[in-house]
């Protein structure tokens, strides 16, 4: 993101080894020694736990022996002393090998113990009646899990996860892994996690949401100069922090020209879809370009826009001969270009884009059937100056197919966008659940939230346009990208579960 963007820091998302090295950074380097961190951690714990649970009440601490478990320990003193909570204790992995951190809030809680405090220490998950505990806090592992459960431990988080009371989680879900979100033998399900100092990113995946429950991101010291963090997280609180993209130019060609190449015969809803989308999202001129039989379709439904016929009446499909005009057109009114929805996948209509992309000089987005050609598109020695001004819009059909993706799941999907971007050197976004974005500068983001509805017809088309518009008059494509993609997100909620819900009411 640009320096005058502050990037929450609940929003930036940071893998285990970046959090480890924070961490130790901040403990190390700075002098924040790693109990005073633990002591802040577990106390934004508790706080929110006390507002979950009110006073009075039994919790159950289930503690592995690192520093995870510290949290738990240390969050049950405040509970029992701020909140009048009783507390049983149970140490998955015995209480003599604990961490030095953990160990010493072990040893606070005797010390609470012998000052009448109701707290027990149990050997045995078996014997517990779930009448005697309110809530249960899974201190088990945070980002210190290396590997599968081992020995009993699958069958003690079945058997946490077979209660019925809320589970609130310290970091992460144990068994979760903080990275990828792979289930590591079996994971505690959470009603919350409580994340320390660093939002993981392996909270955010889809399958993860199960794990997780509602994420609650509590601070730490940490010095900004020590943030590392892998993605940004896309929801309210960033786009709160982002101006607004606004058109102030005052004549139309002043700001945000958008040209489409879009539409084939039988696909000129998807050129009508995107369009009206970049139209309605502000363009100051958009221009559709059009095979000459096409015409009439789009005379009828798209009042605002410029058509522009290419070839003769009777063609229904771009072909290379139609390139001259289009460049012609472009290079008169410089601005985005949109090129691939319904656009067909005919080859002459891939000469064309190949003939027109060569000569572009502003940003470009390729969706949908432009992407069939990327093939073309690479070996056709187009200036990395260009390119570096493209954005990739597929969805994971259209990046398995034609962008040569391979992944299983959506860490891996995250990795090979990355990958992708900072290979070809272009920026990428690639439409699933979440929706990633990979700009070949190096950022990152992710929606934080459900993006289904882009894989559904339409959808895909509406997000372009408004892409193509935002890009036009900010001329900034992470600020755009990520206006476009929470304002489709907003619209949808709108509409809430109804069956109606349709691309068209995006627009
Ligand atoms: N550092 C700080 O200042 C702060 C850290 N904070 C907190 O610390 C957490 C990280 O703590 P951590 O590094 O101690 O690791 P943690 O997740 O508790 O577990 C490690 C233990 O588990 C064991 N173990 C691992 N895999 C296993 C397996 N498959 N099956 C069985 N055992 C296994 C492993 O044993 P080992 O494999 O080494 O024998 C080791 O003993 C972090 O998530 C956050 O909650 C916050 O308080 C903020 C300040
Ligand atoms: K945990």
């Amino acid at each position: 993101m640009p320096d005058k963007i502050s990037i929450p820091v609940e929003c930036k998302l940071s893998s285990a080894e970046q959090s480890r090295s924070m961490d130790s950074n901040t403990i190390n380097e700075f002098g924040i020694d790693g109990f005073t961190l633990m002591e802040l951690a577990a106390s934004s714990a508790a706080e929110q736990i006390k507002k979950l649970q009110g006073t009075g009440k039994s919790g159950l601490f289930i503690c592995g022996k690192g520093n995870n478990a510290g949290d738990a320990l240390a969050a049950a003193r405040y509970l029992i002393n701020d909140t009048r909570h009783n507390a049983t204790f149970f140490f998955v992995l015995g209480d003599d090998d604990l961490s030095p951190d953990a160990g010493t809030n072990l040893s606070l809680l005797h010390k609470l113990k012998n000052f009448g405090a109701d707290i027990e220490f149990i050997k045995d998950l078996q014997d517990l009646d779930e009448q005697e505990f309110d809530y249960v806090i899974d201190g088990i592992f945070g980002t210190g899990l290396n590997s599968d459960l081992r020995g009993n431990l699958p069958n003690i988080v079945q058997r946490i996860n077979s209660f019925s009371k809320p589970v609130y989680s310290m970091d992460i879900p144990s068994g979760l892994h903080a990275d990828t979100g792979q289930i590591l033998g079996s994971c505690i399900k959470a009603d919350y996690t409580f994340t320390f100092g660093s939002n993981k990113i392996g909270l955010h995946w889809k399958d993860s949401r199960k794990y997780t429950g509602e994420v609650v991101f509590c601070n730490l010291p940490f010095p900004s100069t020590y943030r590392e963090w892998d993605a940004v997280l896309i929801n309210q609180k960033l786009v709160n922090s982002i101006p607004v993209i606004e058109r102030t130019a005052r004549h139309k060609y002043d700001g945000g020209v958008v040209h489409i190449m879009a539409g084939s015969e039988g696909l000129t809803g998807a050129a009508m879809m995107a369009a009206k989308s970049a139209w309605k999202q502000g363009a100051g001129a958009v221009f559709l370009y059009a095979p000459k039989a096409l015409l009439p379709t789009y005379e009828s439904t798209l009042p605002n826009i410029i058509k522009i016929g290419v070839g003769n009446d009777s063609d229904t499909i771009f072909k290379k001969k139609h390139a001259e005009i289009i460049k012609r057109n472009i290079h008169n009114k410089q601005g985005v270009l949109l090129a691939g929805p319904g656009i067909g996948r005919s080859s002459d209509t891939g000469a064309c884009l190949v003939s027109v992309l060569k000569e572009q000089e502003g940003p470009t987005i390729l969706d949908a059937d432009a992407l069939s050609f990327w093939e073309n598109i690479e070996s056709s020695d187009i200036p990395m100056a260009q390119k570096r001004k493209w954005l990739l819009t597929p969805h994971i059909g259209e990046a398995t197919n034609y962008l040569g993706a391979e992944f299983k799941n959506d860490y891996e999907r995250f990795k090979w966008a990355q990958n992708f971007s900072n290979q070809s050197k272009v920026s990428l976004l690639i439409k699933g659940n979440p929706t990633f974005v990979s700009l070949r500068d190096g950022n990152n983001f992710i929606t934080g939230y459900d993006t289904f509805i882009f894989s559904r017809a339409g959808f895909g088309d509406v997000l372009s346009g408004a892409l193509a518009a935002n890009i036009s008059i900010s001329q900034n494509v992470e600020l755009a990208t990520v206006s476009s993609l929470y304002s489709a997100y907003r619209r949808s909620q709108e509409f809430g579960e109804s069956e109606s819900f349709g691309p068209e009411h995006l627009l």
